[in-house]
């Protein structure tokens, strides 16, 4: 089951030495992670990287290695950004040259990058940010500038007290005509002192949710006072200013400038994945532990995980982890295919691409948030307490909903695409990729379900297509309702609630469907395909509010445990004391409470100042 969980077994081996490498270094530890102060917490950060990047050099770890290593240390900080958008937004927007010029110091951390576009008025709307780049051709170079306060770049991670560089996006200006949103990369801070560039008013943008989570983060707010770049800093490879100050705008479609959201969207999709794994192994072993009330006869108490109630909750988690990890994998692919196309200019995928990729992105990070608070509480009293793992775990990854593209702006991008799909099978256009199901059109509309037994509801063909009738019936629906209205703009708007719904169905449909798929696989080990095949249906079914999940859960149940043994997490990457691999869950609870600040005097700090003049005064008062 590790193998079909990871994907190979060399991921396998892979990923259990870099968690093991990270388990056993003291520099990596966690547990008191939630104890710290901001700033104790932020230089805690800045040591971890650090040490990971020693190591990384010392045991020559490759670009595979080494992004498991961040990974399993489970810190948000600056390296995300550097690694995550600043080189791939170089890479996807930089000429050869540029490339050459600044990945060779980027790779060897001779400088630190952030990906600097959200600005304090605009983060979803892209062509309405502020910040102008306006070129001087008396001196060759960009003048960048903060024209308004809500122009303040505004959440960049690494911004605030680290990155020394970033692609700052701003609207380019020359001979007068402004051309959108481009580009340009800028240095921040002195290599000397670290001390910020003259024109440059940079900082943090102060806590946020949560005790641990992105308080590690450095998200900065940054203000340009006409500061000056040379032109060759603007990334050329999608458009370029000539040395005379012409625009030039290249043969690729605009909507490149948005590579780098495209690219971290769909790893989004397994970093999803891996929280919803983590969350629902801690909730399962613990379900496994736990024991509240029992037969009358004072025999033994019942496992909570027995339940029906606990299995009908949790069980869909299992399931949805195990489907979110499959069709991330697809998107990997998607995601390479449509590059690959890219470089040969062949652009036909890249709506497909930037539909699967928002739509999937959306839909699985919005299940996730939902599901790590559900086994929270599934968990009891000890499922609030920061050494479940599963509250910080919760404040990581609920900001997935918003970065790298709001949830519900990203479905409307979705939505934007199925309504131009049914438009285009209405003009005879046959669909293709993931909208294929659409050019059946006749049949779906009228087909009816032909599943009826618990067993019909595990034939991947009457699951599939129950979802495509779904998804097909909802967009047709929405499409003909905007066709109603007094114009096309007007008509979506009004429908975008209805749209958002159908924008979910159809990405769910993929999700379904690469589950079949994954199916249809060799799958190694015994037992497991029919174990997946058991988790697939309560994908799908849970989805459409079957009644007949509980027989599926009750076969479930048995293999529960080793099916979340299989996501192999160490107890580190856990950092959980209810979802630790030896379930010695009350012992741990207790040292755990321990370690906190707070018992490190038995009686507390502010006893002297405010507690002892308020008890002796009402006890004073009492013998009066
Ligand atoms: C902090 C994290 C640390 C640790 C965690 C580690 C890893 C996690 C990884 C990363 C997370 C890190 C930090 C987060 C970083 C950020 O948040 S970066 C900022 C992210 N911001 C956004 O995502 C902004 C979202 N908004 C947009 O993308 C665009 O504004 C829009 C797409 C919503 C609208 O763009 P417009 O230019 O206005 O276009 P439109 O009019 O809607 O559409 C015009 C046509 O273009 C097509 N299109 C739009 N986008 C794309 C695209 N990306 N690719 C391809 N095509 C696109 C659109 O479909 C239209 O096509 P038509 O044929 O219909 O005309
Ligand atoms: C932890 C974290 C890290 C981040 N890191 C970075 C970073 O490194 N670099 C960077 O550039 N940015 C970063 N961001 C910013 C992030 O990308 C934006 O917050 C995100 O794109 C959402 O934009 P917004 O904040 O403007 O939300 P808004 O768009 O203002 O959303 C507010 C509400 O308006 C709704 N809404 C907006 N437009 C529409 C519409 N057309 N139709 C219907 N509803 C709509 C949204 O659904 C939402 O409910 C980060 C954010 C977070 C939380």
């Amino acid at each position: 089951m590790k193998v079909a969980w990871a994907g190979s077994r060399h991921a396998v081996e892979v990923a259990d030495r870099m968690a093991c490498l990270v388990a056993s270094d003291p520099v990596f530890r966690k547990d008191t992670r939630t104890m710290l102060s901001r700033k104790e917490l932020f230089k805690d950060t800045l040591k971890k990287a650090a040490h990971a990047w020693k190591r990384t050099v010392e045991l020559h770890l490759t670009e595979e290695e080494a992004n498991l290593l961040r990974l399993y240390i489970d810190q948000p900080g600056y390296v995300d950004l550097h690694w995550v958008m600043f080189v791939p937004a170089i890479k996807g927007q930089g000429t050869e040259e540029q490339q050459k010029k600044w990945l060779t110091m980027a790779y060897k951390f001779q400088i630190i990058g952030t990906y600097a576009q959200t600005e304090l008025g605009h983060g979803s709307n892209v062509q309405g940010l502020e910040t102008t780049a306006t070129f001087d051709p008396s001196t060759d170079e960009f003048i960048m500038h903060s024209p308004t306060l809500t122009s303040s770049k505004w959440w960049p991670g690494g911004l605030g007290k680290t990155s020394t560089h970033a692609v700052v996006y701003a609207r380019l200006i020359t001979e007068g005509k402004d051309y959108g949103i481009h580009g340009f990369i800028m240095q921040l801070r002195s290599l000397d002192d670290h001390s910020p560039l003259p024109g440059i008013t940079i900082g943090d943008i102060g806590g946020k949710f949560g005790s641990g989570a992105y308080n590690s983060m450095d998200n900065g707010v940054m203000r340009l006072d006409h500061v000056r770049i040379p032109r060759d800093q603007m990334l050329m490879r999608l458009a370029q200013v000539t040395r005379e100050g012409k625009y030039v705008h290249s043969d690729v479609p605009k909507q490149l400038l948005y590579g780098t959201m495209v690219y971290v969207r769909q790893t989004i999709v397994a970093d999803a994945s891996r929280a919803l794994s983590r969350a629902v192994c801690i909730a399962v072993r613990y379900g496994a532990i736990r024991k509240q009330f029992g037969s009358k006869a004072g025999g033994p108490e019942t496992q909570v995980l027995n339940y029906k109630t606990q299995q009908s909750r949790l069980f869909p988690f299992l399931a949805s982890a195990y489907a979110f990890r499959f069709v991330g994998q697809w998107l990997k692919w998607l995601y390479t295919d449509v590059t690959q196309k890219l470089e040969s200019k062949d652009f036909s995928t890249l709506p497909e691409a930037h539909a699967c990729t928002a739509g999937l992105k959306s839909v699985t990070t919005s299940a996730t948030a939902d599901a790590i608070e559900e086994c929270q509480k599934l968990c009891g009293g000890h499922g609030y307490l920061n050494s479940s793992g599963l509250p910080e775990l919760f404040a990581v990854n609920l900001p997935a909903c918003t970065y790298e593209g709001d949830n519900v702006v990203l479905l409307l991008q979705v939505a934007r695409f199925l309504m131009k799909t049914v438009s285009q099978v209405a003009s005879g256009k046959q669909p293709v990729g993931t909208t294929a199901y659409m050019g059946n059109i006749q049949h779906l509309m009228q087909c009816k379900s032909v599943v009826n037994t618990v067993e019909d509801w595990l034939n991947p063909a009457a699951i599939k297509e129950v979802f495509e009738a779904r998804a097909l019936r909802m967009a047709v629906n929405c499409a003909q309702n905007i066709s109603k209205a007094p114009s096309q703009e007007e008509g979506f708007s009004e429908l975008s609630p209805d749209l958002v719904e159908a924008a979910v169905a159809h990405v769910q449909l993929i999700i379904v469907t690469k589950f079949i798929e994954k199916l249809q696989e060799d799958i190694l080990g015994h037992g497991v395909k029919e174990q997946l095949q058991k988790l697939c249906g309560i994908y799908a079914l849970h989805l459409i509010h079957n009644e007949r999940l509980g027989k599926l859960y009750a076969q479930v149940r048995p293999n529960a445990v080793a099916l979340v043994d299989a996501f192999d997490y160490t107890d580190h990457y856990l950092g959980s004391a209810l979802g630790r691999y030896d379930g010695d869950v009350y012992s741990a609870l207790y040292k755990e409470a321990w370690k906190d600040p707070l018992n490190e005097t038995v009686v507390p700090d502010g006893y002297q100042e405010h507690l002892r003049p308020l008890l002796k005064q009402q006890l004073k008062l009492s013998r009066l």
